[in-house]
C-alpha cells in the first residue's frame, strides 16, 4: 500500500543546509501497521510530511498503491500532534468532522451516516454539537481521530497523536486506535518518540537512526495480535522488544 524508496529530504535556505532523511526505503502492506520510532529531530515528522505529499521529497519516491505522491492523495487522513490547531474552533464538533467530506463532495445522507458513525466508534456521540473549545485535549483528538475515520482512508497517518495528552487518558487512546485498526483494517503509519507506544501498537517498528538520518532496523513485534495495556505491557517479550529499542535509540543518540 506504502512503498518508500530511496527517499531524501535536504532543507535549504541561503547559509543553512540540513540533510534531515539520507535514504530511506521501506513498505508498508495493506491493513499494517507500523510505528516509527528514533531519536528527536531526527526527521520522524519529515518523513511523515513526505508520505502525506505536504512536503517535496529532494530524491526518490513514495507511492500510495502504486501512485507515484506529488501532493495529499486522495484517499489519506493524517492526525497531528497539535489537535487544537487542527479543529476550527468556530465549527461545531459535528461540523469539523464533516468538513472533509463536503470537500470530497459526499452526499449529504451519506454524511451524516458517516458522521454518525465515526462520532459513535470515538465514544463521542452526545457531543456532537458541542464547540472543540468546551471539550477536554483527549476529547479533541478523538475529534480529530473521528474526522479521519469519517474520511474512510485508505492509509492513516498519525505524527505523535498522543503527546500532548495525560497517560491515562494516551492509554485510552492507543486502544482505540487499535480497535479503530483492527475494525475498518486500515494501513497506519504511526509516528511517535514514545518506545512502549511503539511495540505496544506496532506490528513493525522502524528505528531511525540520527541524522543523517537512515533505517536502523525494520523490527517485527512478534506479541500477539490481542493487545491489552496491561496483559501486553506486563509481557517478558515486551520487556525484551523494549528494551532492545531503548538500546537501538541509545546507539543512535551516541553515535552523533
Ligand atoms: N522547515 C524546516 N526548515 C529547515 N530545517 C528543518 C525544517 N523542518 C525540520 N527541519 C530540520 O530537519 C531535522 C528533522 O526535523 P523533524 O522535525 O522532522 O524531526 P523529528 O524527528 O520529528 O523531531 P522531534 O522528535 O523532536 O519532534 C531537524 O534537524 C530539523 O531542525
Amino acid at each position: 500500500m506504502l512503498e518508500i524508496s530511496s527517499l531524501t529530504k535536504v532543507y535549504a535556505s541561503p547559509g543553512r543546509r540540513v540533510e534531515a532523511l539520507r535514504s530511506i526505503t521501506f513498505s508498508v502492506g495493506a491493513g499494517e501497521m507500523v510505528c516509527v520510532v528514533g531519536p528527536s529531530g531526527c526527521g520522524k515528522t519529515t518523513l511523515l510530511r513526505c508520505v502525506a505529499g505536504l512536503l517535496p521529497v529532494s530524491g526518490g519516491e513514495v507511492r500510495v498503491a502504486g501512485v507515484p505522491v506529488t501532493g495529499p492523495p486522495p484517499r489519506m487522513a493524517v492526525v497531528f500532534q497539535e489537535y487544537g490547531r487542527s479543529l476550527f474552533p468556530w465549527m461545531t464538533v459535528w461540523q469539523n468532522v464533516e468538513l472533509p467530506l463536503k470537500e470530497k463532495r459526499v452526499p449529504a445522507a451519506r454524511r451524516r451516516e458517516l458522521v454518525t458513525d465515526s462520532l459513535r466508534a470515538v465514544g463521542l456521540g452526545d457531543v456532537a454539537d458541542a464547540h472543540p473549545w468546551q471539550l477536554s485535549g483527549g476529547m479533541q483528538q478523538r475529534v480529530a481521530i473521528a474526522r479521519a475515520v469519517a474520511y474512510e482512508p485508505q492509509v492513516m497517518l498519525m505524527d505523535e497523536p498522543f503527546a500532548a495528552v495525560d497517560a491515562q487518558t494516551r492509554a485510552d487512546l492507543e486502544d482505540l486506535i487499535l480497535r479503530l485498526w483492527r475494525d475498518l483494517g486500515v494501513t497506519t503509519l504511526f509516528v511517535t518518540h514514545d518506545i512502549d507506544e511503539a511495540v505496544y501498537l506496532g506490528q513493525r517498528v522502524l528505528v531511525l537512526s540520527s541524522s543523517p538520518t537512515v533505517i536502523m532496523e525494520d523490527l517485527k513485534i512478534d506479541l500477539p495480535p490481542d493487545r491489552d495495556q496491561l496483559t501486553t505491557r506486563s509481557l517478558p517479550r515486551f520487556g525484551e522488544l523494549r528494551g532492545h529499542v531503548y538500546r537501538q535509540i541509545q546507539q543512535a543518540r551516541g553515535s552523533r
